[in-house]
């Protein structure tokens, strides 16, 4: 037999590789479609016969894609903990007002894991599409991150039942541990678009000191507060028991510089929950208002500060039923179409009865454990449709400083529990009216060193002065009452 050279196999494969190309581009082009999705259908089987390994997915967003997925998020805060140690490529993240830094894995980075004796592959990956439509939401179909986790099937049971459990509930700890809690507000509109759309909302660290022991006020009424905000706390199971979404309103009244902001940093602080800072002004309509809510977290403080600033609340409604009626009143098709286009222009706004959906609609449910505070110097401008019972369901008024605020400030600012001078002290507050912030400020030391003696009297000759012009005002207001009176004596007689 004749030895075949090396040179003439060579020739042989090439020409068998030729024909079976050849075979699979006629097969390709000839065959029928169906034939053609049935040979792909078993080539799939075939190949996933030989691959012993699965993989399974967790994207971010899920569905409508409303909601971050909570499995994906658990996910990311486990392997924040151990791609540190274990990626190759990471990426770092300022935390904690930039004292700390946050390592976890870059996209498309892939890392290695033992979990009692298997082998396991987490990958973090993103799907990039050219899809032509444009989605409203942070991260859409065209830009979908999510993890791969890759394993041997005969680990199946071991991972679904066990592994994953075990991925979340470190997650959840994890990221109870590490919770730095966080002030956001919202972003204008225009900065959510781009290529990589922004989130709704822009955080910085809550580092706000204020709390319950150092606010000035009324001891009966602050633990009344207290134990509402932690009956509430603890009151998931009462709100599903009787119907009720798990959310409290709270209406904060009063002059400027009574505490209605520093009360929101102490409950933010009594509960350890986010704060968000609601900046009406910035929403530019209702549907944008929608949008901001579902992106709140639960265990967190919607504030909205002065309310009766922020919006026509008062007005908004009756005003515009008017203009409905004057519309169906206008003959002139100009005068008519004008007006329309004012119209639409106004309903680009957010209007009261969005803010009312925003409180208690349908979607105000979503998420759960929710503070929603309103804070405003003039109560009385508000509709009452927006502080009503079951909205606003605690009105808490702060107003100017009793002698028990007082003791509250001598002791923040002075470390000072009793002195003989505090009887003048409390005779003067009686007789004025001196909001906290002034009573605070007037108590702080002035110069290095400095002495108690001397800024308790500063605090006195301050509310002495302002008795003497609450005296002086009203010395003023009677003169001017008793001359009106004169004046219509005189001209009765006339
Ligand atoms: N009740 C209070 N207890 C302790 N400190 C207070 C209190 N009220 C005011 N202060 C002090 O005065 C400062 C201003 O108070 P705050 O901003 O809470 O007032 P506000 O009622 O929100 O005022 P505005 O209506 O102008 O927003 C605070 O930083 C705090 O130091
Ligand atoms: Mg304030």
């Amino acid at each position: 037999m004749m030895m075949m050279g090396a040179g003439e196999i060579w020739a042989g494969m090439g020409s068998t590789i030729a024909a079976v190309m050849f075979v699979y581009a006629m097969f390709q082009q000839y065959c029928p479609s169906v034939l053609r999705y049935q040979f792909q259908n078993y080539s799939r089987w075939f190949i996933n016969l030989l691959n012993p390994y699965i993989s399974i997915s967790f994207y971010e967003y899920t569905g409508e894609r409303y909601q971050r997925s909570p499995v994906y998020a658990d996910i990311e805060t486990y392997l924040t903990g151990n791609s540190s140690q274990l990626a190759r490529r990471l990426k770092a993240d300022v935390v904690d007002d930039g004292k700390d830094l946050l390592l976890s894995m870059e996209d498309y980075e892939e890392i290695t894991e033992n979990y009692n004796g298997v082998k396991l592959w987490w990958a973090s990956r993103q799907s990039v599409t050219t899809n032509q439509t444009i989605s409203f939401y942070g991260t859409d179909a065209d830009d979908r991150r999510y993890y791969v986790l890759t394993f041997h099937r005969r680990h199946r049971n071991l991972v679904t039942e066990k592994y994953l459990k075990h991925v979340r509930e470190q997650g959840k700890k994890m990221k109870v541990e590490n919770r730095q809690r966080k002030l956001y507000t919202n972003n204008k509109n225009e900065s959510w678009g781009g290529y990589r759309k922004k989130s709704m909302w822009s955080h910085v660290a809550f580092e706000h000191p204020s709390t319950f022991q150092t606010l000035a006020m009324d001891p009966v009424k602050k633990k009344e507060i207290v134990d509402d905000l932690m009956t509430f706390s603890k009151g998931k199971g009462y709100y599903a028991k009787v119907g009720k979404a798990w959310k409290r309103g709270y209406l904060l009244y009063g002059p400027p510089g009574t505490g209605k902001s520093s009360m929101v940093a102490a409950m933010a602080n009594l509960l350890e929950y986010d704060v968000y800072d609601l900046e009406l002004t910035s929403v530019t309509n209702n549907n944008e208002l929608k949008k901001l809510f579902i992106e709140i977290s639960s265990k967190s403080i919607i504030v909205i500060e002065d309310i009766d600033c922020s919006l026509d609340l008062t007005g908004q409604r009756k005003e515009g039923d008017k203009k409905e009626n004057a519309d169906h009143e206008e003959k002139n098709p100009i005068v008519k179409m004008a007006k329309k286009a004012e119209k639409s222009a106004e309903d680009s706004k957010v209007t009261l009865s969005g803010l009312l959906n925003f409180i208690d609609g349908l979607w105000s449910s979503c998420g759960g454990e929710r503070l929603i505070v309103f804070t405003t110097n003039h109560v009385e401008k508000l509709d009452p449709a927006l502080i009503r019972r079951g909205r606003m369901d605690k009105h808490i008024e702060l107003s100017f400083c009793c002698f028990e605020g007082f003791k509250v400030l001598a002791n923040n600012y002075l470390d000072l529990h009793s002195h003989p001078l505090f009887e003048t002290i409390q005779s003067l507050l009686h007789d004025t009216q001196m909001t906290p912030a002034d009573v605070a400020e007037n108590l702080m030391p002035k110069v290095v060193p400095w002495d108690v003696e001397t800024c308790l009297n500063n605090l006195i000759e301050a509310l002495m002065k302002v008795k003497e012009e609450a005296k002086s005002k009203a010395e003023e207001e009677s003169k001017s009452i008793n001359k009106e009176e004169a004046k219509v004596a005189e001209s009765s007689i006339q």
